[in-house]
């Protein structure tokens, strides 16, 4: 796998489609058979429309103004040619209308071109902020669990610009089926004869719209798969670059990121090639319609059956007629937005955590409770009937060998998921049944990778629902084993984090510090010392217990001496509790000594 982006594979707008190349060639329009999409693509949709209100309207409005004086300009064009050549003096007049009208069609496409924009960013922002959200407020450890990185990333860019435009899109859509309706209609009054014979051609246009219909929504559907299939292996390659480097399968994975490119090739040529045919039917159609007509239109001015403006104006009509490809080509517009919003709404469709309104009892030492806990991924309960009490105060240090469930234990322990059956309690309050500030305020988390958010490191250490002030972040920071390489950076807590070249224990530390800064009655350590000398380690433990505020400890542990100095152990096993106790009492137990092993490299 190469650790450098490959240009195709990065999600991009597909439209206006750029010429078909054999590397990645963006969807072309093409409509497909209704019915196609699941009904979560119309419920997105409709929100869509019912944001972008008012401007979507505006931008029909607009477009239908255009369309309406795209469709009197022939008539006022031949009436002006007629009376000019007549010598009326009704000319000049007619003359400035028609110069009227081309003008307000210029400044009514612009101002259409304009709506149109404004239109697609605010509605493409509203969607990406609502899917955004929804993915933020949704367990991170299960509903969104299910989206792959790069997935994500195609699903709130190129999917929700594509989704975004459908408002707008639907708006001009309506409007592009006057002027054919509107110039078949003219036709008719100016002269049935050059009317029957444009008529004789819609046949023609029918299969030429049909054929542009073939290119199906499907076709669509798994572009922007295969897209996003690639989206998420460049992701997946890039936070992998070290482990690939070091492997070296460079090469191996560059072919791995690159394999859907002939799948993704294929469905945009498709797409290419119904938009190409019907672009080079329509431009020997349309010409032909217009010579027909004229053909006629000519026999008839020659036998004095119609006027000189009114041969301009049929011709005109003819050609308007005959540019139902516009409708077509929003018509595909229309379905690319929808298959994306199908992608988007996805996203939409998480259901966020519910949270209630209780507070926790004043005063109360953190007492934490799990009663029958089971949760279950993909079928399996991987946490089984978890009962358990951490009494205030207390430190418990959570053990297993890997995979027993620590991490989950952590997270239901804490509310980064919901247990499928049982509850968690704290301090006698059902966690789902607590306002989400006061069980963010007290319960804290820290990991084995944390991610630092803002721009410096004391903002990252700050960083919570309420960020926390100078002193309190220098405080938590000498807690964590931080301050003395932060004071070392070059502009200390001031320092970029871009520009703070980080160990991973040091990056650990920063987590910590971020968590001591917040500490609430409840802290989880999810292997958050994993990254620290044993020196150090035991410095922050002698911390964690004198100078951050005192609190319920739940730590997640894989060494011997976190459990040994814990005030109990919770050894889990396959998902279940095996024992919970002091450590002195549970390593009389030889399989509880085997959780250690290789025996003799114990740290304690
Ligand atoms: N979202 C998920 N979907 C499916 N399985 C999951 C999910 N989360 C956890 N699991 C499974 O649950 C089990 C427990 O995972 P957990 O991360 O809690 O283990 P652990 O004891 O912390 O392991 P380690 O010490 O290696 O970190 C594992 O078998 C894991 O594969």
């Amino acid at each position: 796998m190469t650790s450098a982006p490959h240009p195709e594979a990065t999600p991009r707008p597909p439209a206006p489609p750029p010429p078909p190349t054999a590397e990645a060639p963006a969807p072309a329009p093409g409509p497909g058979p209704a019915g196609t999409q699941p009904r979560g693509a119309d419920r997105v949709l409709r929100g869509a429309v019912r944001h972008s209100g008012g401007r979507a309207a505006a931008v029909l409005l607009c477009s239908l103004a255009a369309a309406l004086a795209a469709l009197a300009e022939p008539a006022v064009l031949g009436r002006s040619l007629d009376l000019l050549l007549a010598g009326s003096p009704d000319a000049p007049r007619w003359v400035a209308l028609c110069t009227t009208l081309i003008a307000a069609e210029v400044a009514l496409d612009a101002l259409v071109a304009l709506l149109t924009g404004t239109t697609n960013a605010r509605t493409t922002a509203w969607l990406r902020h609502r899917a955004l959200g929804r993915l933020l407020t949704a367990s991170p450890h299960h509903a969104a669990a299910r989206f792959a990185p790069g997935d994500l990333a195609t699903r709130l860019t190129a999917n929700a610009t594509d989704a975004g435009t459908f408002p707008a899109t639907a708006a001009a859509a309506l409007a592009t089926v006057v002027p054919p309706l509107g110039a078949l209609a003219a036709l008719l009054l100016i002269d049935l004869w050059t009317a029957a014979a444009f008529l004789a051609g819609v046949p023609l246009l029918v299969l030429l719209l049909r054929a542009f219909a073939r290119s199906s929504s499907d076709t669509v559907s798994r572009y922007q798969r295969v897209q996003a299939a690639m989206a998420d292996r460049l992701v997946e390659a890039l936070s992998g670059a070290r482990t690939i480097a070091a492997a070296g399968t460079t090469a191996r994975e560059q072919r791995r990121v690159l394999a859907p490119l002939p799948e993704l090739a294929a469905e945009g040529r498709t797409m290419w090639l119904v938009h190409g045919r019907a672009v080079a039917r329509s431009s020997v159609l349309m010409p032909l319609l217009v010579c027909v007509v004229l053909a006629v239109g000519g026999a008839r001015l020659a036998s004095g059956d119609l006027g000189v403006g009114e041969l301009v104006a049929a011709s005109r009509y003819a050609a308007l007629a005959a540019g139902v490809g516009a409708v077509a080509s929003a018509l595909g517009a229309l379905v690319r937005g929808r298959a994306a919003a199908r992608r988007t709404g996805e996203l939409l469709a998480l259901t966020a955590v519910p949270h209630g309104r209780q507070a926790l009892p004043a005063g109360g030492t953190g007492t934490l409770e799990l009663r029958d806990v089971t949760v279950v991924r993909d079928g399996t309960a991987v946490l089984s009937g978890v009962d358990l009490r951490v009494p205030g105060g207390a430190t418990a240090a959570v053990v297993g060998r890997s995979g027993a469930g620590k991490s989950l234990l952590a997270a239901v322990a804490g509310r980064l998921a919901d247990p499928d059956d049982g509850c968690v309690l704290l301090d006698g309050v059902r966690l789902d049944r607590l306002a989400p500030r006061e069980l963010r305020r007290e319960v804290g988390y820290a990991f084995s990778r944390p991610a630092l958010f803002g721009t410096t490191v004391g903002e990252a250490i700050a960083f919570g629902a309420d960020p926390a002030g100078p002193a309190a972040v220098r405080d938590a920071a000498r807690a964590a084993g931080a301050d003395g390489f932060v004071e070392r950076l070059p502009d200390g807590y001031d320092t970029r984090l871009s520009d703070a070249p980080l160990s991973g224990g040091e990056f650990q530390r920063l987590g910590l510090a971020r968590a001591f800064a917040h500490a609430g009655r409840l802290l989880i350590l999810d292997d958050a010392m994993s990254g620290l000398d044993t020196v150090t380690q035991r410095q922050v433990e002698r911390a964690l217990t004198e100078d951050v505020r005192p609190g319920t400890r739940l730590v997640v542990a894989h060494r011997l001496s976190s459990a040994a100095r814990a005030d109990l152990v919770v050894w889990l096993e396959e998902g279940r509790v095996r024992a919970v106790g002091p450590h002195r009492t549970l390593w009389r137990d030889p399989a509880y000594r085997a959780v250690f092993a290789p025996p003799g490299t114990e740290d304690a």
